[in-house]
């Protein structure tokens, strides 16, 4: 059985470690602190409960968060700028390795490829007036074209 992205980078724990460095940096970071100034303490506990059940964790934002749509309802508006989109990018791959999350090149590849997909559409549905889908389950990410290097 290939285990899933949450398995692999070490379950519930690993989520909570990582965007607790994340958010330490962000409000460190002249591009992203402004965006974040109002950011309520439980922020970065529910963007963890997020990105595990992203990676194939237990489905805990859709059923005590508002799932997709209160996630997108939380950029709405926000006019997000590239370079402030690359700098939550960086930001996170240095979180990631700050939180000790596997360094392995399969799972990274994976890891980066939702963010890019996932920074992307955030931009994407938070500009002024944007065209954005409503309505959605929370995406699930898994391997793609190289799977866990197990010998
Ligand atoms: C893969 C990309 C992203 C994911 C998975 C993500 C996830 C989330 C989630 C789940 C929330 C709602 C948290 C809650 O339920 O309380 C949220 C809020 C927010 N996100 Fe994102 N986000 C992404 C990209 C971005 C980017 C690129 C920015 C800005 C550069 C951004 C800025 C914010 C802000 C400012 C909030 C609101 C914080 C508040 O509650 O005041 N997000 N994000």
């Amino acid at each position: 059985m290939t285990p899933t992205l949450y398995e692999w980078a070490g379950g519930a724990a690993a989520f909570t470690r990582l965007t607790e460095a994340f958010y330490a940096r962000v409000e460190k970071d002249d591009l992203l602190e402004p965006l974040f100034a109002h950011m309520p303490p439980s922020h970065a506990r529910h963007v963890a409960t997020w990105l595990a059940e992203v990676f194939g964790g237990p489905a805990d934002y859709t059923a005590h968060h508002g799932g997709y749509a209160h996630m997108l309802g939380k950029h709405l508006g926000m006019g997000i700028t590239e370079p402030q989109r690359r700098r939550w990018v960086n930001l996170i791959q240095d979180a990631a390795d700050e939180a000790g999350l596997p360094g392995d090149p399969e799972f990274r590849a994976a890891f980066l490829a939702y963010v890019e997909w996932g920074t992307r559409l955030a931009r994407r549905n938070s500009q002024p007036g944007a065209d954005v889908v409503r309505e959605a389950p929370v995406p699930r990410w898994g391997w793609g074209e190289a799977p866990p290097y197990q010998p």
